[in-house]
């Protein structure tokens, strides 16, 4: 059994996009199929492109990605049209490269346009009518060190209105991240005030699961209503929707279950929008890509508002 399920394992494929930044050759990156079965779950439903989807006989098929993958809109599918064939272990190398010629380009920005862009960007924000409209969210609390868009304009400005029963004016609900361990678990839980927050291991501010009078805050996978949006950090981010993370799994994970939960209820999916400074925008497939990530919906850097997904053309114009 366990020999055929890795020969199974041996002849799956998945796509990835080949590397085509100068300074990421693709000859470094060569086409691979994989030949060890990692700890990479993969299912035989996968919805990738029929030429490179896995073959059928597998006898093990883990839920976990087939989740992402049915629920993948068209243009998630779509980021995998100059498709290559590598394995698992070879795509994670390919983001780490990445991510480490990123963070070196944040490094590298001028701190005077970064404030600018960390205006420009939440400006552009808070005067969107998809924001204007939204009763409830949730949102990255950015982290200087991290070198992340900043967020504490836009969260002050939700929360200005809140109440103290976590409800704003307009009806907003803001729900920010608290890492659970490290097995790519995450919640979003409710807060009312920044006072609310208190800095974790990584120095990231987050909200105890209790709130002052010692009652649960609420999770957004439990509450009665869907949010309206995300708003997402990440380490780059390109023009068909893709974005590389911290390497977590966290947003990737928590997002696929959020989705699902929204189809089970029948609620509007929430619009994904990310955050970016404009040296956190690649070319269009540079970016590796795996079945389980989850593509946003929107970008917003210092230029403006970049519109990706069919929904974000609805919703946004
Ligand atoms: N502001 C913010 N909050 C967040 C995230 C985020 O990306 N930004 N997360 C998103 O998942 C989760 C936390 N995940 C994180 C994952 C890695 C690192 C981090 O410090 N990474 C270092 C590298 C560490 C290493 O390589 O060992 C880095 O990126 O330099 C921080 C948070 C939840 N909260
Ligand atoms: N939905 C998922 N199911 C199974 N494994 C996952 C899923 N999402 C991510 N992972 C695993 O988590 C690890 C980190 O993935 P990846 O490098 O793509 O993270 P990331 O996209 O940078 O992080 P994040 O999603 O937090 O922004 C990988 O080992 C990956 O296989």
């Amino acid at each position: 059994m366990g020999s055929l399920l890795k020969k199974a394992a041996t002849k799956l494929l998945f796509t990835a996009a080949m590397i085509h930044s100068p300074t990421l050759s693709p000859t470094t990156l060569p086409n691979l199929i994989i030949n060890t079965y990692t700890s990479f779950n993969y299912s035989s439903t996968c919805s990738l492109n029929p030429i490179l989807r896995p073959p059928p006989p597998l006898t093990y098929a883990p839920p976990l990605i087939s989740a992402v993958s049915k629920t993948m809109s068209t243009h998630a599918a779509n980021q995998s049209s100059a498709a290559t064939v590598i394995d698992h272990d070879a795509l994670l190398k390919q983001k780490r490269i990445l991510r480490t010629k990123v963070k070196s380009d944040l490094k590298s920005m001028d701190p005077a346009q970064r404030a600018q862009e960390d205006i420009a960007i939440q400006n552009i924000v808070m005067a969107a009518p998809w924001y204007k409209s939204c009763k409830g969210l949730c949102a990255y609390i950015s982290c200087s060190s991290l070198r992340e868009v900043d967020t504490s304009n836009l969260l002050s400005h939700v929360l200005q209105t809140t109440t103290k029963d976590g409800h704003s004016q307009m009806g907003r609900k803001l729900y920010v991240p608290r890492v659970e361990d490290k097995n790519r678990h995450m919640r979003m839980l409710k807060i009312s005030s920044v006072d609310d927050l208190i800095a974790n291991t990584m120095n990231i501010l987050e909200p105890n699961p209790l709130d002052a009078d010692g009652n649960e805050r609420e999770d957004v996978m439990l509450a009665n209503d869907p949010v309206d949006m995300f708003i997402l950090p990440g380490l780059a981010f390109d023009k068909s929707g893709r974005r590389l993370g911290r390497g977590g799994g966290y947003y990737d994970t928590l997002l696929m279950n959020y989705q699902n939960l929204v189809k089970e209820r029948g609620w509007k999916q929430p619009l994904l929008v990310a955050l970016s400074y404009s040296v956190q925008i690649l070319n269009e497939h540079v970016i590796p890509v795996a079945p389980y990530d989850i593509p946003i919906d929107a970008l917003v850097s210092p230029s403006g508002l970049i519109l990706i997904s069919e929904t974000a053309f609805q919703r946004c114009q």
